[in-house]
């Protein structure tokens, strides 16, 4: 009679690699100590606490799993860990705990969302991309005193960010030497979304400004349908400059990036 292992065993048969999602040390040790030297282990997470090598980061632990699994195997394509066409058995956590989940997935580099990219070749640094994206989050978790609040901010080239827009009041920054990476950050940026226009970030993370009107040239922008404004300077000015934009969104709540005028990511702050 077939056991489990016969039924089951096709999704891990013949794979090219095996990635593993936030794995534990000792699950990871597991799999390490697996005789077989044309059986890759790749592991993705948001920090490296087991040092293991290849690593693939994640900017953020997404709760999407498709996601999760999409942006990882971006990363290990990009990073020449794995290549385009291998099979892979993707091991992740769907439920609170542990890795409880195999997917099979063919790496597939035509179908890239360009979401790597935003961390890793952008000219910001990918902390300061990562510090903003969570700035953003959380201001859509919490709204400003319960209310929904939006905010528009612009990473990275800052000075021709600063030559394509103008202010809308005086800049609280104007003066200061804060950083996104700051506790403190998180408490301005709340209280000044509160009024209208763009952050503009330094690709080192200096807060170069609030209150900005965008006023990028428009031509060649494909935003999808239904967004405002906001959102088409947002996806205008990362076609105009070399920066990216994370921006929350006050009508639907949603916090969406762009690049090269391209929306990249889009994620719901409920969900984290
Ligand atoms: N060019 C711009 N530069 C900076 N901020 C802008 C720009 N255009 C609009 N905004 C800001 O976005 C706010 C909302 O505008 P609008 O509703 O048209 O955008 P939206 O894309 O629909 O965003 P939301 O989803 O948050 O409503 C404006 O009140 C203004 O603060
Ligand atoms: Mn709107």
């Amino acid at each position: 009679m077939a056991g489990l292992d016969d039924v089951f065993g096709d999704i891990y048969d013949d794979v090219d690699a095996l990635v593993l999602f936030s794995p534990s040390g000792s699950y990871y040790e597991r799999f390490s100590a697996i005789d077989d030297d044309a059986l890759d282990i790749v592991v993705v997470g948001t920090e490296n606490a087991i040092g293991a090598d290849p690593f693939v980061e994640l900017p953020i632990e997404f709760t999407d799993v498709t996601e999760r699994v999409r942006f990882g195997l971006e990363g290990a394509l990009e990073q020449g860990v794995i290549e385009d066409g291998d099979v892979l058995a993707c091991a992740t956590s769907v439920f609170d705990g542990g890795i409880d989940t195999v997917s099979r997935v063919r790496a597939n580099a035509e179908d890239q969302l360009g979401l790597y990219d935003l961390f890793s070749k952008s000219r910001a640094d990918a902390d300061v991309i990562k510090a903003v994206l969570e700035v953003a989050i959380n201001l859509g978790k919490k709204g400003q005193k319960g209310k929904p609040v939006g905010a528009l901010f612009v990473v990275g080239d800052a000075g021709n960010v600063m030559n394509k827009s103008r202010p809308l009041s005086y800049n609280p920054f104007e003066k200061s030497h804060v950083h996104v990476g700051d506790p403190i950050v998180t408490v301005m940026l709340k209280e000044f979304s509160r009024l209208d226009g763009a952050f503009v970030i330094s690709d080192s993370g200096k807060i170069v400004s609030a209150y900005r009107y965008l006023e990028p040239a428009a031509e060649g922008v494909d935003i999808p349908k239904g967004l405002g404004a906001r959102h088409m300077a947002a996806g205008a000015i990362t076609r105009d400059t070399n920066s990216i934009a994370v921006v929350l969104s006050e009508s639907d709540g949603l916090v969406r990036a762009f690049k090269g005028g391209e929306l990249i990511l889009e994620v719901d702050p409920e969900a984290y």
